[in-house]
Formats: C-alpha cells, sequence, structure tokens
C-alpha cells in the first residue's frame, strides 16, 4: 500500500491542504480555503477530476475542515482514514519546547497553544487546524513539523539579543527563526543541484512570500536568519515591517497613545509592502509602479535594500557562498524582483543573467551567467512534501 499522508498548513485566515504520496512524491490532491472568518470565502480543490472552485462564507477553521472533507468526498479522491499513514501538519513556531517533529496529543497541542505569544499571526491558526484534523481523523497519528526547528542549530552568537541575560532567560527571548522546513528543503535541493552533498556547500536561501527570510545555510546546518522571535523580524513582508529600530514603539506610545495592541497590529497587519504602498500583494505593487506611482517604487526600493544587506551580511557570515537561492510565491515568479534585489553585486560574484532569470521559474534552474562565482538558483519550495516526509519518519520512529 502506498504511503498517504495528509499535509495541512493553516494560516490565520486559511487552510491549504495537499495529499501525497511519500514514496512517489506524486500530490494526489491539493486544495486552499481563503478568507476564513470573513463574509465571502472561497474554496479550491484539485483532485483526480481537475479543480473546483466554490465561494461561500467560511465562518472558522472547524467549518474550513469540514468543507474540505466534503471537497474530498465530492470530488475525489476518497480519504479513507485506513489508507492515511499521518496527518501532518506545519507548526510555525516551537519556541525552545520543539528542536524536532513531534507525534501530537493533547499535552503537545497545549505547549503548542502556550507558544502562541511568539508566532501571534501562526500558532493560533494551526492549533485551530490540528483541533479540526483530529476531530476528523481520529484514529491516525497527527504529526507537528515546526518551522523553527531548522534554526535550532544556531549558535548563541546569533540567537542571542543584547539584552539583560536575566530578563531573556525569564521570558524565553531569543531569535527563533522561521520557515524553516522551507529552508531545509530549499538548500538540500539546492546542493543535489550542485551534484554536492549538503555538508559540502554553502547556500543563501531567500524565502519571499508573503511572509518573508533569509537563511545563511553552512554545510548543511542554519547558522543565521533572518526572523527573530517571532516571524516579524528582518526583511520587508506583504504587512509586516521587519527590521525596526524598537524606540519607534516607545515612541509611538509616548506621542500618538498607541496601545500595545495597536502598535502589533501597525507592525504585523499594517506595514510591509502594504503599510508603504497600499498593495500586500507584489503583483499589484509592481501594477502601481508602472502606473507611476512612487510611494510603490519606493516600497521596492526598501525591499530590494533590505534583502541586498541580507545577502551580504550572510556573505560575510558564511565566508564563501556557493549559491542564492530564490524560492517561495515571489522568490519564484518575480523575476523583477530577483533582478532588482541582486543588482550591483558584481564584485561579490553575484550576477543574474536577464534571460535565464525572465518570467515565471516552476522548475529548478540556474539565473546566473556561466562562469558566475556565486550559482543562484530558483527552487520552488514544497513545505509539504518535506513536512509529509518527517511526518513518516517520526512515526516509523516512534
Ligand atoms: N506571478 C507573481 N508575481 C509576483 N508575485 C507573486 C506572483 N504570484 C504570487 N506572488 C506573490 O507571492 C505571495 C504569496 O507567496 P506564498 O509563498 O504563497 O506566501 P504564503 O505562504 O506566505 O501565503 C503573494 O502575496 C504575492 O505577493
Ligand atoms: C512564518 C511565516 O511568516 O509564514 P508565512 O510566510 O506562511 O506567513
Ligand atoms: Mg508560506
Amino acid at each position: 500500500m502506498s504511503t498517504r499522508v495528509l499535509v495541512i498548513n493553516s494560516g490565520s485566515s486559511s487552510i491549504k491542504y495537499q495529499l501525497l504520496d511519500v514514496e512517489t512524491h506524486e500530490a494526489l490532491a491539493t486544495g486552499l480555503v481563503e478568507r476564513i472568518g470573513q463574509p465571502t470565502g472561497k474554496l479550491k480543490h484539485t483532485g483526480p477530476a481537475g479543480t473546483t472552485t466554490l465561494e461561500q462564507p467560511v465562518p472558522d477553521h472547524e467549518a474550513g475542515m469540514a468543507m474540505v472533507l466534503q471537497l474530498f468526498e465530492e470530488h475525489g479522491p476518497r480519504l479513507v482514514e485506513s489508507e492515511l499513514t499521518a496527518v501532518g501538519h506545519r507548526i510555525v513556531q516551537g519556541g525552545s519546547v520543539f528542536a524536532g517533529p513531534a507525534v501530537i496529543d493533547d499535552a503537545v497541542l497545549q505547549q503548542i497553544d502556550d507558544l502562541s505569544s511568539l508566532a501571534p499571526l501562526h500558532n493560533p491558526a494551526n492549533v485551530a487546524g490540528v483541533r479540526a484534523a483530529r476531530h476528523a481523523f481520529p484514529s491516525t497519528p497527527h504529526v507537528a513539523v515546526f518551522d523553527t526547528a531548522f534554526h535550532s542549530t544556531l549558535e548563541p552568537a546569533a540567537y542571542e539579543y543584547a539584552i539583560d541575560r536575566e530578563v531573556a532567560r525569564r521570558y524565553a527571548i531569543r531569535r527563533y527563526g522561521a520557515h524553516g522546513t522551507s529552508h531545509l528543503y530549499v538548500s538540500r535541493q539546492a546542493a543535489a543541484f550542485l551534484g554536492k552533498d549538503p555538508s559540502e556547500v554553502n547556500v543563501i536561501v531567500l524565502h519571499l512570500g508573503n511572509g518573508a527570510s533569509a537563511t545563511a545555510v553552512r554545510g548543511g546546518r542554519s547558522v543565521e536568519t533572518s526572523m527573530g522571535l517571532t516571524p516579524l523580524e528582518g526583511l520587508v513582508m506583504g504587512t509586516r515591517s521587519g527590521d525596526l529600530d524598537p524606540a519607534v514603539l516607545f515612541h509611538l506610545a509616548r506621542v500618538a497613545g498607541m496601545s500595545i495592541d495597536e502598535l502589533d497590529d501597525l507592525l504585523n497587519r499594517r506595514s510591509g509592502m502594504l503599510g508603504l504602498s497600499g498593495h500586500t500583494d507584489m503583483r499589484d505593487v509592481h501594477a502601481a509602479v508602472e502606473a507611476g506611482d512612487e510611494n510603490a517604487r519606493t516600497a521596492l526600493d526598501v525591499y530590494y535594500h533590505r534583502i541586498k544587506g541580507y545577502v551580504g551580511s550572510y556573505y560575510a557570515h558564511l565566508g564563501r557562498v556557493d549559491a542564492i537561492v530564490f524560492t517561495a510565491g515571489i522568490g519564484e515568479n518575480d523575476d523583477l524582483v530577483r533582478a532588482g534585489a541582486l543588482a550591483g553585486l558584481e564584485r561579490l560574484g553575484i550576477e543574474v543573467d536577464p534571460e535565464r532569470n525572465a518570467g515565471r521559474i516552476t522548475e529548478e534552474k540556474v539565473i546566473s551567467p556561466d562562469g558566475a562565482e556565486v550559482t543562484v538558483l530558483v527552487i520552488p519550495t514544497n513545505e509539504e512534501l518535506e513536512i509529509a516526509r518527517q511526518a513518516v519518519e517520526t512515526i516509523s520512529a516512534g
């Protein structure tokens, strides 16, 4: 019998899912439930009979999961619990508690819930997804795969904030990073693409999606990453500010009377590309630039500038860089961003070839010119496949 794993990635307002055959890597079904909790919801399911799209309100994650099961029932493939090896869940924040995947029981789920303040946009939604899926598949093992786990190899020099040690210890304040499952998958694929073992290569991965992060991977281990205590630090994102002088917060609290919740909302939900340009989606930002919008132009410049700074910093930390890899929604689809973020780095041996870079890239591909010192690659991420593999490994080991 094939090894089938249902992978669930619950976001704050969405559920992404895949039914995967771990042996063949085949996705037997993929889907997306969007705008959960809003007046209009949208569901998209792709199975053996093609793609089905529905528009209907989805009040919460429990209801969303029920609709997903209904879509499997009506449009296939049929989900038979006895044929599922595992359900794999993406969990963003594992804190210092989880350095690897874990089989979910009530105690583990409680620990994940307790870590919510360290990933306020993500962990509560992850927990809701787990609850709904456990309800639907009560006798299948559920496995949590953490975004933070790949970064558990960070040294203190990279993960400690320079604040009072006692305060940091008492409140578990340090850098945990995120997107680790993607950084792990993509950096391994990059090594294989170069015909090397992961232990032999140094790679900078740029995961540019709605959330965005950079990671320096030395010999297969994460040694630096741009997200911090929460997924707010680092690069400019769709709605998140990334790096910022923390004094901005004290200043706004004092002069604008903003509360903690208002500041949280400002930096997590109303900043980044949305705050700078009025658009969250990079396609809309480019369209605005085309139409002559100066704010959108500046927003892109800030976006590129920040990435370039991290590339330079990680170059310095790694000492030698074999490859820079673009991945995720923007990294895979947006040639303007790939070219813009690495422009002017020729002296570091980093160049993008305009012809190779052109358009959306859906397969692993080199976009640097022949003979370049640093190979620039696009590698489509596949967090779901990595989660499915780890889920199976975890069960087999247990
Ligand atoms: N063709 C495209 N050109 C530019 N950006 C794109 C394109 N397609 C998707 N994107 C960007 O990718 C983002 C989503 O990336 P994704 O990795 O799926 O993010 P997340 O997992 O955080 O939801 C969108 O917000 C959009 O900005
Ligand atoms: C951690 C994070 O930012 O995830 P996403 O990109 O899915 O929002
Ligand atoms: Mg993502």
